[in-house]
């Protein structure tokens, strides 16, 4: 069903759309050096929900994020500007392999730009 601004929820190809790109998300994660270290021992099937859920929402799709506050949950990692930017890059490459268009992955990254104080340096 469509809600009044869901344009880039239709756009990320609905909660199937978004659930994919955050699985190939998260295997690229894992390769990535930079930031692999800080999701070791991760519960994956958690963590895949909850993101999926969160992007789903601030997309503006049906979904109710239902995980614990940004600043709560990345409280005590130190993420750095180097390892935001690095996962961001991996979104745009899981995005690209879904192929999201150039239009809708910016206008993701700028809802989730919005995130970053709660995230980094804590
Ligand atoms: C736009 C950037 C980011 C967003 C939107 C985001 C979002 C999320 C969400 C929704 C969860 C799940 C919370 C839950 O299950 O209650 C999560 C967990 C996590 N995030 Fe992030 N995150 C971002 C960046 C990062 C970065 C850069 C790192 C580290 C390099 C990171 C490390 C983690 C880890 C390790 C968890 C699992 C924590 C746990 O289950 O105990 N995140 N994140």
């Amino acid at each position: 069903h469509n809600t009044a601004d869901d344009a880039l929820y239709q756009d990320l190809g609905e909660r199937t759309g978004i659930a994919d790109m955050v699985e190939d998300l998260m295997y690229r994660i894992v390769e990535d050096e930079r930031i692999a270290f800080q999701f070791k021992g991760i519960d994956v099937v958690q963590f895949h929900t909850n993101l999926t859920d969160q992007i789903c929402e601030i997309s503006g799709g049906p979904c109710t994020y239902t995980g614990r506050p940004m600043a709560d949950v990345h409280d005590g990692m130190n993420v750095t500007e180097t390892q935001f930017n690095a996962l961001a890059e991996q979104l745009v490459l899981a995005m690209e392999e879904n192929g999201i268009s150039t239009s809708a992955q910016n206008r993701l990254l700028k809802r989730l730009v919005e995130l970053h104080p709660r995230i980094t340096h804590r």
